[in-house]
């Protein structure tokens, strides 16, 4: 039986590599669901090529259009809005979910995922990021295996595969240090949209693109390694590696360290997602280590504030990382808009965690409410 995939962003830089995957692999895997917010035209050719039994558009505003587009399609149902992916991604008959949409929209879909017993293969960092705690508990409760698929947290996954109850004495986090990594603090105060989209290493979406240049996303993923291998923010080392080869390693009690290696290539980590505990054989460029020094330094947090005051938000704990997934969501729009410089958005995202209403123990609830009030809160320091 062909396991059956729900890909959540199926239009975004993982949704679409998701899919190489899966037509190289389509004896093992088909597609039953796709869901876009606004891409309507990629999400239609997705659904022509792949035939699954459902597609979803988050905005509703698009449905009459994609219908419109598959109306000779009658075996792939139409929907649309936030509920309906919610709701899709409970289908009877899907195995795994790929939560690849960006930015906070991932928690309600995961936590339904998660309640329907599906396996999560979790891109969304954000949801780690926003609600560690719950999502723990429930993947526990319902027996829901998460497996990650951000490649770090799929290094050290792949690293502590076998070890049983091992104890992690610590975590090695990579960092590419981003486009920025050499500049002055004086330099960083002038860089454009432009800039901050050339990713050194990797080829992404333009959200956590932005993310990267901040180091925004390596504190996410600070947080991230938290909840997925229950290790406290103070054994969690971030090393800056440029090349991007070490994806991260691990830190056993004895001593020893075991990494995982490999050219940048999201494929890799989506594909192990799918086949985990199995591997499977994946086309694509091999490591050659002749023609890649391996360099390592210290970030620095003074230049990269955002890195900072996410280890802050997690060690403070309840429903500051929360405020800060809001807060830099809000930044990291305003700064690809032209409405705020770079170094403006770690100021706005500190100010914000000093006026949004703390809860030391969010639920759900809290969670919706608190990202509701720091994007305000954010929104209105940016001006
Ligand atoms: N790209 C990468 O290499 C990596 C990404 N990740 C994580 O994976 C996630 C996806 O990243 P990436 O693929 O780069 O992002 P992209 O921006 O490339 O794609 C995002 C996808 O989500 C959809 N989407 C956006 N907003 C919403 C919303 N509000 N509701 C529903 N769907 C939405 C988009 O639809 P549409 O196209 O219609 O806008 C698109 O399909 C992020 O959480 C990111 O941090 C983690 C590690 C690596
Ligand atoms: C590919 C991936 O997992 C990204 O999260 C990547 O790590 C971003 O690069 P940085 O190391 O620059 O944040
Ligand atoms: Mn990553």
């Amino acid at each position: 039986m062909k396991k059956q995939i729900a890909i959540l962003g199926s239009t975004g830089s993982i949704g679409t590599q998701a899919l190489e995957v899966i037509e190289e692999h389509s004896d093992l895997y088909e597609v039953y669901c796709l869901t876009a917010n606004n891409r309507v035209k990629e999400l239609a050719m997705q659904a022509r090529k792949f035939r699954p039994a459902a597609v979803v558009i988050a905005n509703e505003s698009h449905y009459e259009e994609l219908k419109d587009m598959l109306d000779d399609m009658p075996d792939v149902k139409v929907y649309a809005g936030m509920r309906a992916i919610d709701e899709i991604v409970e289908a009877e008959p899907i195995d795994m979910v790929l939560t690849a949409m960006v930015g906070f929209a991932g928690l309600s879909p995961t936590i339904h995922a998660i309640k329907a017993h599906k396996k999560i293969c979790l891109a969304n960092k954000e949801t780690l990021v926003v609600a560690g705690e719950l999502i723990c508990r429930l993947a526990a409760e319902y027996r829901s295996p998460i497996i990650p698929v951000d490649s770090e947290h799929s290094a050290i996954f792949q690293s502590i595969a076998g070890e049983g109850d091992n104890a992690i004495e610590k975590i090695l986090l990579t960092a590419s240090g981003g486009p920025f990594r050499n500049f002055t603090k004086d330099r960083l105060a002038t860089v454009t949209q432009a800039d901050a989209l050339q990713h050194p290493t990797w080829d992404m979406g333009t959200k956590i693109t932005i993310d990267s240049a901040t180091m925004m996303n390596k504190g996410f993923e600070v947080i991230e390694a938290k909840w997925l291998f229950g290790v406290e923010p103070d054994k969690i080392q971030v090393l800056v590696h440029p090349q991007s080869i070490i994806h991260s390693a691990v830190q056993f009690c004895d001593g020893a360290v075991k990494a995982q290696l490999g050219v940048p290539d999201m494929r890799l980590p989506i594909q192990y997602a799918f086949s985990y505990p199995d591997r499977i054989h994946l086309r694509g460029d091999r490591l050659d280590l002749f023609k890649h020094p391996l360099e390592f330094f210290e970030p620095d947090m003074d230049k990269f504030r955002c890195l900072a005051l996410a280890f802050e938000a997690i060690r403070k704990g309840g429903n500051m990382p929360c405020i800060v997934n809001a807060a830099n969501e809000i930044v990291n729009k305003g700064f690809l808009d032209g409405r705020c410089g770079f170094l403006q958005m770690s100021d706005i995202i500190e100010a914000t965690m000093q006026h949004v209403t703390f809860d030391s123990k969010p639920d759900y609830d809290t969670y919706v409410a608190t990202d509701s009030e720091a994007r305000r809160v954010a929104a209105e320091l940016m001006g």
